[in-house]
């Protein structure tokens, strides 16, 4: 058994002023909002939740939030959305590329995006796998933490000393980092930060466009992604349209202590490939054994196919678009992040 939730997002344009203590932000701004919704399959249809999200956010789109909302900072903004909904939903609200926070029942998450651009190689992979040599990433990093306890400056703050230790440097020469994959710095980040952050909730490093991982000081989670191009039919008749579609395969657990991650980014492609094979370029419905021509059979199909040979394999997104998909768990705490 899974849990199986849909995936709807929007966007929307408004204006705002933060109380006085924030800065420049108590000057009258505005921003481009993004809201992405998770909610419960069993609850709603793709349809009716990009229904419910757009009617959610169409009063506030060009408004003035403060003549719209007793509040309109992050949080007030994302609790008046949820309200909004007619079922539960987590809720992931962007006021702006680098921050944001997350809603999910009682739990409110506050976070910043980041990077820094820096060099280095993996020692402990076989001779001749492209990551053993001399190389480097625009890491982006994201730090996620208990609203209630650090909000987004607090983390801004913190951060900025990591950067300074981070940027355009030898991540190998660093202490605590002469292995540093992805997994090794998300925790070393997580170690850095726990002491300066109250409520830390959990720390993601992207290393790649399509890779990235996550660490909560007791679990590991890594992801890649994957693109591909699929027609899909659209009606009861059968008529084709088709997607861009981008599917995250999520993995969970620990890491071997000498190679310092889960399992090989390019293992998980590789083992993915046969798979991909028949799902890029293809008609989705046709697809051998597929229960039902939707994105979640898609996704499950996908599950039943790498899963003996991922069998850390704990989540996979499916997105038709970036504000259409659908995710499903094979473990219970796979609830984040919600990407
Ligand atoms: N679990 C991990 N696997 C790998 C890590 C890592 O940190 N953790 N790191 C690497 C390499 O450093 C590499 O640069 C990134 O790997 P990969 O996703 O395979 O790189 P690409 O962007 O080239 O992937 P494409 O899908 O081919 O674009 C390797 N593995």
């Amino acid at each position: 058994m899974h849990a199986s939730y849909l995936i709807a997002g929007a966007g929307f344009e408004a204006a705002r002023r933060l109380p006085a203590d924030h800065g420049q932000a108590a000057r009258p701004h505005g921003h481009s909002f993004r809201l992405s919704v998770r909610s419960d399959a069993q609850n709603t249809s793709q349809e009716a939740l990009q229904a419910a999200v757009q009617a959610a956010v169409a009063p506030l789109d060009y408004t003035d939030l403060n003549a719209a909302l007793a509040a309109s900072d992050d949080l007030s903004l994302a609790r008046h959305i949820a309200d909004a909904l007619p079922h539960p939903a987590a809720i992931q609200l962007r006021g702006a590329p680098d921050r944001g926070v997350m809603l999910d029942g009682a739990r409110a998450l506050s976070w910043i995006n980041s990077s820094f651009e820096a060099a280095h190689y993996l020692p402990h992979v076989p001779p001749g796998h492209k990551c053993g040599r001399l190389h480097g990433h625009g890491f982006g990093v994201r730090i996620v933490a208990d609203a209630a306890l650090s909000g987004q400056h607090d983390l801004a703050r913190a951060w900025a000393t990591l950067h300074g230790r981070l940027n355009h440097r030898y991540l190998n020469d660093i202490p605590g980092l002469d292995n540093p994959t992805s997994e090794v710095l998300a925790q070393w980040l997580h170690q850095q930060l726990r002491d300066a952050v109250p409520g830390l909730a959990w720390v993601e490093v992207r290393e790649t466009h399509s890779a990235g991982s996550q660490f909560d000081g007791k679990t590991f989670r890594i992801w890649k992604e994957q693109r591909f191009e699929s027609a899909m039919p659209f009606d009861a008749a059968g008529n084709y349209t088709g997607h861009s579609y981008l599917v995250r395969l999520m993995l969970s657990g620990g890491i071997d202590r000498t190679m310092g991650w889960l399992l090989d980014f390019g293992d998980v492609k590789d083992r993915f490939k046969p798979i991909y094979r028949q799902l890029d370029h293809n008609p989705l419905d046709k697809l051998a054994g597929l229960r039902r021509a939707d994105n979640a059979a898609v996704a499950e199909w996908i599950h039943a196919q790498l899963a003996p040979l991922v069998p850390e394999l704990s989540r996979i997104d499916l997105m038709e678009s970036d504000d259409a998909g659908v995710s499903l768990h094979f473990r219970q705490d796979m609830r984040w992040p919600l990407l």
